[in-house]
């Protein structure tokens, strides 16, 4: 079940808003109402976000963004539709409901967070947990924690004015995490950092979201950020959601040519991972096949090299043509003696970082998941278009077979 579900939300600002969303839902245009006074901010938006995610909501400035994530705490309510947190309903929720929402269950990362300039670093971490109640051990405790999580530990007695800005930032992370609630919404949490300290931030929020998997609805007007943040990506537009779909799924699927030309300019070779060019090897070889199955699989495949993988579908390694055919002529039965290791990346390799991976061999790219097992092979050739992936619009896509190699490919080896 979705952790955060907006169910056909609607909100528009100004006066009878609720006709508002009748004139929007029989097809009237958000500048109709414009002309009235009324800003129809949000316009039937839905989505959900699994636990563990980090889901974007991206679009540029006045698309609706910060209205929308306000909506999944409480502090603006949706003029129609519905908000579920955690299978409860934030519409229904009176304000003791919303105070337990916001303590227990959500809290909230914002842009330019006000520190309390003459509260210690520890003391502005920990200050959500007094508003709380929480007691004085405790939340110095929490906090503590928090302050290491984001690498500021040590830094609790110090004042904001002694950190650097991307250090103040942290603080406001680590006073969210403090909270110890299991979503996290940030609202351009990152934009007014230098990039490269907003590049490490980025980082760091992802590996905190491994470590302390929580659930992250993150605003960014940054395609860049989006694609690198994202695991899913909701593209918004004027008050509405145009696409929702994986950074890859974006790129190589644009909804419309709005998103199409949003996009042109994302450098794909860093978007793009293996599993999104390798394609399933034509054929593989069982370990315990010898020289002459192989050679004669290359010949029927027209390839001229083959993975080999255990019964276990582990890889073991790959041969060549060449090397088959000199065992086959000097009569040996087994691989001993043929078998090169191959060059191996994870599926979620960036398609930039290929090239280096592949270390200049002439045989193909192995793509293994978990164990080492083989999840596909990118080709020399697939390996080359890639690596003008950052400029080429025409990179070749092939999709991705998720899961490990299917029993067919492997028992033609057999
Ligand atoms: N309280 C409000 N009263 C009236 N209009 C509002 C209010 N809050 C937002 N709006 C309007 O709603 C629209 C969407 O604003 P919102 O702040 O959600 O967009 P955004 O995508 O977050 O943009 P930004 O990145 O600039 O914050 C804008 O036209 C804005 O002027």
């Amino acid at each position: 079940m979705a952790l955060l579900e907006a169910h056909e939300i609607y909100k528009v600002f100004g006066r009878r808003p609720d006709r508002a969303v009748e004139r929007l839902r029989r097809g009237e245009s958000r500048e109709d109402l414009r002309e009235e006074g009324l800003t129809a901010a949000v316009i039937d938006a839905s989505f959900q976000v699994e636990a563990g995610q980090i889901f974007v909501v991206m679009g540029l400035s006045g698309s609706g963004k910060s209205t929308l994530i306000r909506m999944a705490n409480g502090l603006l309510m949706p003029t129609a539709g519905q908000m579920r947190v955690a299978g409860s309903e934030v519409t229904g929720l009176d304000r003791r409901g919303l105070r337990e929402l916001r303590r227990d269950r959500v809290s909230m990362v914002f842009q330019h967070f006000a520190l309390l300039p003459h509260r210690t670093v520890g003391e502005n971490a920990a200050y959500a947990l007094k508003v709380q109640g929480v007691n004085r051990a405790d939340r110095q405790q929490r906090a503590e924690r928090a302050l290491e999580l984001v690498g500021l530990g040590g830094w609790g007695g110090s004042l904001p004015g002694e950190l650097s800005g991307g250090m103040r930032q942290r603080v406001g992370l680590a006073r969210a995490l403090a909270s110890e609630t299991e979503i996290l919404l940030m609202d351009e949490a990152f934009s007014a950092l230098d990039p490269l300290i907003r590049r490490e931030m980025q980082d760091q929020l992802i590996e905190l979201q491994h470590r302390l998997d929580k659930t992250i609805l993150f605003i960014t007007h940054d395609l860049n950020e989006a694609m690198r943040l994202g695991d899913r990506i909701a593209m918004m537009r004027d008050g509405r959601i145009v696409q929702v779909g994986s950074a890859e799924q974006i790129l190589n699927d644009p909804a419309n040519d709005y998103v199409a030309q949003f996009v042109q300019d994302v450098d794909r070779s860093r978007v793009l991972t293996a599993s999104s060019v390798m394609e399933p090897p034509v054929a593989v070889l069982g370990g315990d096949q010898g020289p002459r199955v192989a050679h004669r699989l290359m010949r029927e495949h027209q390839v001229s090299s083959l993975m080999v993988v255990g019964r276990d579908r582990r890889l073991r390694g790959v041969v060549t043509d060449d090397a088959t055919a000199d065992a086959v002529r000097a009569g040996r039965d087994d691989l001993a003696g043929i078998l090169q290791p191959a060059a191996t990346v994870g599926p979620d390799t960036a398609v930039a970082d290929l090239f280096a991976a592949s270390a200049d061999s002439p045989v193909p790219l192995a793509v293994v998941g978990e164990e080492d097992r083989l999840l596909g092979v990118i080709p020399r050739v697939t390996l080359l278009n890639a690596l003008g992936a950052g400029s080429s619009p025409d990179v070749t896509m092939i999709p991705a077979p998720r899961g490990p190699v299917d029993d067919e490919r492997v028992e033609v080896a057999r």
